[in-house]
């Protein structure tokens, strides 16, 4: 049987703006189904035009503005939302924030739980904050370009300007897009498979000011190879480290496994909550230093360490909390899954002389259940997950090790609601505030950090 849909595609339409959902899209509702349209604001009046029609839903797009919300700012380049560097850059940064700290409320509220939720945590400056760019390279009307890809697509929008990323950055890009146009590099064609450059991957320490540059190259061969160094070396005066990266395969993966320097060091250097980093080409490394150092200091605090406690941090990465948490902890274990990360995390915890962290490679839920085993009892168990969130065999071996606290960093509040629901079946409860920290101004990402505590001491 057909169903009958209240819209149909490329009808005409007015209505009013009820919601925005967690992709920042507006929400129109014609008889409770869904219409999303982009660019639009709760408490807008529109005219839209339905673009796509699917059972459960629509998609729309805005005609005209009757009425514009308050909270509207008029974004001087529209390039940031049709390439989804900033989905929020319509939206003034104080109601970016309360976004935010909503989309935890409601979620919280569909759960049933009734757990208090505190203003996100903001950036002075929300933009000009990243400390990593990877550009894409392609052939824009027979010119060399470098940008961002348009929302869903592989078709490239070229812009100088990020304005989300540190400045430094920006204006490398340009350097090293223009000596590829020097020296008439060609863009890797994903099409025909042929062409040389991929993507140009630029990071900069916050506070070393070091910055490394990466050409990831389809082919092993790279032309030019000295006249490009020389001439992106007189031109970024901070640079320490050019490396080529070789993806020689038709894949989406950023990243080849070889790296060869080009020139300067290996590595660059950076500092975390005080904790010097080496970074090289395929390090994970947090890309907004200044809010992580928030969202992971705040998780230190909720922790309420004094040097005699025996911690795990489960999801430890390259093991910035484990370092930060060491200082104040009789001893850390930091599980991880990615094996490149934990030699980082080693070796970062060597170079800064710390010797109470020892680091597995593993699955977090696996080796908490072999610590569990071989009787290892923490005070405190932090968790900073992917957005997955925590396999239910981790909760249960938590909840079998019984530590005192539990700090849950989260990186998606859907499955952060969920997993608090499994931690109060393990007897525990959340004991503050829920705390949203906004580690990416201008995009929906919602970080938050959540305490929980044993609720009978058995
Ligand atoms: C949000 S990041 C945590 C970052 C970390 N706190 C840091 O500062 O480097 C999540 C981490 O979990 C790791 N991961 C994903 N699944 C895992 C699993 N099943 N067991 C252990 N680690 C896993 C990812 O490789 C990633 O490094």
């Amino acid at each position: 049987m057909k169903v009958q849909l209240p819209v149909h595609k490329n009808e005409q339409r007015t209505g009013t703006v009820t919601d925005l959902t967690y992709e920042g899209n507006g929400v129109v509702k014609v008889d409770h189904y869904p219409i999303f349209i982009p660019n639009a604001l709760p408490g807008e009046a529109i005219e839209y035009v339905v673009t796509k029609v699917t059972k459960n839903f629509a998609w729309g797009r805005v005609l005209a503005w009757q009425s514009k919300s308050p909270d509207r700012v008029d974004l001087a380049d529209q390039r940031y939302l049709q390439t989804g560097i900033a989905p929020l850059g319509h939206l003034a940064y104080p109601a970016q924030l309360r976004f935010k700290q909503k989309l935890i409320q409601d979620l919280l509220q569909k759960a049933h739980l009734d757990l208090a939720v505190s203003p996100t945590m903001g950036m002075a400056k929300p933009y000009q904050y990243r400390n990593k760019a990877q550009v894409p390279v392609k052939l824009v009307k027979g010119q060399l370009q470098t940008g961002f890809y348009r929302r869903g697509s592989h078709q490239l929008v070229p812009i100088e300007d990020f304005y989300i990323q540190d400045p430094v950055i920006d204006q490398t890009i340009l350097v090293v897009r223009d000596a590829l146009r020097k020296f008439k590099l060609t863009p890797y064609d994903e099409k025909t498979g042929k062409g040389i450059i991929r993507t140009v991957m630029v990071r900069r320490g916050y506070y070393s000011h070091e910055v490394m540059v990466v050409l990831i190259t389809k082919t092993q061969h790279l032309p030019y190879a000295k006249e490009l160094t020389a001439t992106i070396k007189k031109q970024v005066p901070e640079l320490k480290s050019l490396v080529q990266n070789i993806n020689s395969k038709p894949t989406n993966k950023l990243l080849g496994d070889e790296n060869r320097l080009l020139w300067g060091q290996a590595t660059i250097e950076d500092r975390l909550l005080g904790i010097d980093f080496k970074i090289s080409p395929l390090s994970f490394y947090q890309v907004n230093p200044q809010q992580t150092e928030r969202l992971y200091q705040t998780a230190i605090d909720q922790a309420g360490l004094d040097g005699r406690q025996t911690v795990i941090d489960a999801y430890c990465g390259i093991g910035t909390i484990s370092l930060a948490v060491a200082k104040h902890a009789k001893q850390v274990y930091g599980v991880e899954i990615v094996p490149a990360a934990i030699e980082d995390a080693k070796q970062n915890a060597a170079l800064n002389g710390i010797t109470n962290a020892k680091f597995v490679v593993g699955k977090a839920e696996e080796q908490m259940a072999k610590w569990q085993k071989a009787g290892l009892k923490p005070d405190v168990l932090i968790v900073d997950p992917p957005r997955k969130g925590l396999a239910e065999s981790l909760i249960t071996a938590a909840g079998q090790m019984a530590p005192k606290k539990i700090i849950y960093v989260s990186c998606n509040p859907a499955t952060l609601v969920r997993d608090l629901q499994r931690f109060v079946e393990q007897g525990y409860h959340v004991t503050k505030p829920i705390q949203p920290v906004d580690q990416f101004p201008q995009t929906t990402h919602v970080e938050s950090v959540t305490v929980l505590e044993r609720t009978q001491n058995d």
